[in-house]
């Protein structure tokens, strides 16, 4: 049988395997990792292969605009000359499809709407080049699998009933993505919001908050996750002994400071970057009609959401949860007294979500896996899509 090829394309880590599958076969890599600081395009690590074969993909859409990166790649034919090796690689090394390939394939990309120069690669690559049977580009991009999900879910509670709506938060590598989804309908694209506040721009400001006039010690990213990781293990210590690279003794890191770069990516709703301003931007552009149940169906997923789960004194969860409300309430902070600029304007932009922010609830999808949730529900599109093909015969 010719089962569909589910593909998710993410910034750092790209998923894929078979639809129908309860997990993909394989999670590629960047071969730089978390330490890959200089916005370079990243390198799948390729097993048993040399650098000079490696494949490279890059991410079309950065918000962050850092050189290199989303100009790097202009036209079709030089996302054809990097899609070709990546997915003949996935198809003949990791799924071991034999040609003629006569699977058809879904590719599911961050983006909502593709860049029309990258929809034209992968058709080329996919129908042309590797005669694939198929080719299902995914509008709506991880919001739209993850739709595939929600919808098959059971109620949460027996007295609540269907959801009307959910808010699907998906914290990626260098980006977070907002958006409110209809039971039943489709994404609301005007509630569509993008911020830096990926799990790297959280370990980017642990990584300048850590180093002071004192000290130098977390000079990567890889040294900010390690620190992050002994925080998330032992939530209520001052300070975490932490092995980094370029030490022989454990370096002991105020917690502080991982307190306050968590707090300035994810929870300063004066700061249009954080994640709570993208949250709360997003629900105040929602009908009416969906806001109470898209505030009470807060889900969250993407790898990053799974690394914070367990940070400080009751996860992401709890800690976004008081910042809905805080920032809801209208009531200014008192640092925010002083300052008559921009923050305090903040403290009243979303005050007129004040009456429904302490319904609001945020969750994981569990049991499903938030990291791979978008690749899972790929892997249902996916098999749908084969069982109507088989139904019409
Ligand atoms: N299971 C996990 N546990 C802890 N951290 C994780 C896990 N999975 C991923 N991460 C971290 O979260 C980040 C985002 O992971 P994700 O799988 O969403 O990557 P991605 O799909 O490439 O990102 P994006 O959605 O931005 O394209 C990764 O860079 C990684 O550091």
């Amino acid at each position: 049988m010719n089962q569909t090829v589910v593909v998710e394309l993410g910034s750092s880590r790209i998923k894929c395997g078979y639809a129908g599958e309860s997990r993909p076969r394989r999670v590629l890599f960047s071969r730089g990792g978390i330490g890959r600081d200089g916005g370079e395009p990243w390198t799948v690590e390729l097993d048993g292969l040399g650098d000079s074969t490696a494949c490279k993909w890059t991410s079309p859409f950065r918000y962050s605009e850092s050189p290199g990166s989303v100009d790097a790649i202009k036209s079709a034919y030089e996302w054809e000359k990097t899609l070709y090796p990546l997915l003949l690689h996935i198809l003949t090394s990791i799924l071991f499809v034999q040609r003629p390939m006569r699977h058809r394939m879904l590719v599911i990309v961050n983006d909502i709407f593709l860049p029309t120069n990258l929809r034209d690669a992968l058709h080329k690559v996919a129908l042309e080049y590797l005669s694939l049977g198929g080719l299902w580009i995914a509008n709506g991009g991880p919001f739209e699998s993850i739709h595939y999900l929600l919808e098959g879910m059971p109620p949460r509670s027996p007295n609540t009933g269907r959801a009307k709506a959910h808010t699907i938060v998906d914290i990626g590598t260098t980006e977070s993505r907002v958006v409110v989804s209809v039971t039943g309908s489709s994404i609301l694209e005007s509630t569509h919001r993008v911020t830096i506040s990926g799990y790297e721009s959280f370990l980017s400001n642990v990584k300048e908050l850590c180093n002071g006039a004192e000290h130098n010690w977390v000079t990567s990213l890889d040294d900010a996750n390690k620190a992050v990781l002994a925080w998330s293990s032992s939530r209520h210590a001052e300070t975490v002994s932490v092995q980094l690279e370029e030490n022989k003794e454990p370096a002991q890191i105020r917690t502080e400071t991982m307190v306050e770069a968590f707090h300035r990516t994810y929870l300063d709703f004066t700061s249009p970057s954080s994640l709570v301003f993208a949250l709360l931007s997003c629900l105040l552009d929602c009908p009416v009609d969906y806001r109470r149940s898209a505030l009470q169906n807060i889900v969250l997923i993407g790898g990053g959401s799974v690394a914070l789960r367990g940070i400080g004194d009751g996860g992401i969860t709890s800690h976004l949860q008081r910042a809905i409300r805080q920032a809801c309430s209208g009531i200014e902070q008192e640092e925010e007294k002083k300052d008559d600029g921009p923050s305090a304007i903040a403290s009243f932009r979303f005050q007129s979500l004040g009456k429904v922010a302490n319904d609001a609830e945020i969750y994981y999808p569990d049991p499903l896996a938030a990291d791979l949730a978008v690749w899972i529900g790929g892997s249902v599109m996916g098999a749908l899509r084969q069982s109507q093909k088989y139904h019409k015969k």
